[in-house]
């Protein structure tokens, strides 16, 4: 299901920080399904200073899960112990778990470390349903020091201007210093490579109450002792 070619020819950009705006990793008619079966099961609204938004199950291979009950950070430890981290695939519809499968495949690893010059291989993955309504947000921030790399692929398949919701890449950490901004269209992913300064947020939602922003975040961490 995956155009692994759209990977291969994404660039990584330098400016502000490493990060691509991937385009065409789904085609229309996958991501069409993707969208009409997003997942709407299981959210929890996850609330803090400067983000909310609704999260669903966080889902991770089955070799990694063992990787991560040896790492120093314990969230995987809590979340498999909540029932949140889970490797079953069978509360997902068919497309869904034919594109998790594909994030999980080495393939897709591969590629996204040929592309980023990042080394995955001793990264663990998990794969996050995100859902952003009006009045959510995600303020400025680098992302945890131990994430690798972080891939955000969006299922909106219409979106407006005016509704915030962008995810911004910022050349610091203050909301004004726009980069760019990047609607949550369904045939765009983006790319961060995290690191201290890869400052980006989620623009304040101001969307009609009927619309979601959904998003699906894969992200890779390491070990840090
Ligand atoms: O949903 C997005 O576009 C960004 C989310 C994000 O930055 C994160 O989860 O760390
Ligand atoms: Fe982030």
């Amino acid at each position: 299901m995956l155009n692994l070619q759209s990977i291969h020819t994404t660039v990584m950009q330098k400016v502000p920080y490493n990060w691509a705006l991937m385009k065409n990793l789904l085609s229309p008619e996958a991501s069409l399904e993707l969208t009409a079966s997003f997942p709407h099961q299981e959210f929890q609204l996850s609330t803090g200073e400067g983000y909310g938004y609704y999260w669903g199950k966080i889902l991770a291979p089955s070799q990694d899960i063992p990787l991560m009950l040896k790492f120093k950070d314990d969230r995987w430890r809590q979340r498999l112990a909540q029932g949140r981290l889970t490797s079953d695939l069978k509360h997902l519809s068919y497309v869904w778990r034919q594109l998790i499968e594909g994030l999980w495949s080495d393939d897709y690893r591969i590629a996204l470390a040929e592309m980023s010059g990042l080394d995955l291989k001793n990264c663990v993955m998990d794969i996050g349903f995100r859902q952003y309504k009006s009045g959510h947000q995600h303020s400025p921030h680098t992302d945890e020091p131990n994430k690798v790399l972080t891939h955000l692929l969006f299922f909106n398949q219409q979106w407006s201007g005016d509704w915030g919701g962008c995810l911004r890449i910022l050349k610091d950490e203050q909301p004004e210093s726009t980069f760019q901004d990047i609607l949550p269209l369904s045939h765009s992913s983006v790319v961060i490579a995290r690191s201290d300064n890869s400052w980006h947020m989620v623009t304040p939602l101001t969307c009609p109450p009927s619309e979601s922003r959904l998003a699906l975040r894969v992200a890779f961490f390491r070990n840090v002792e």
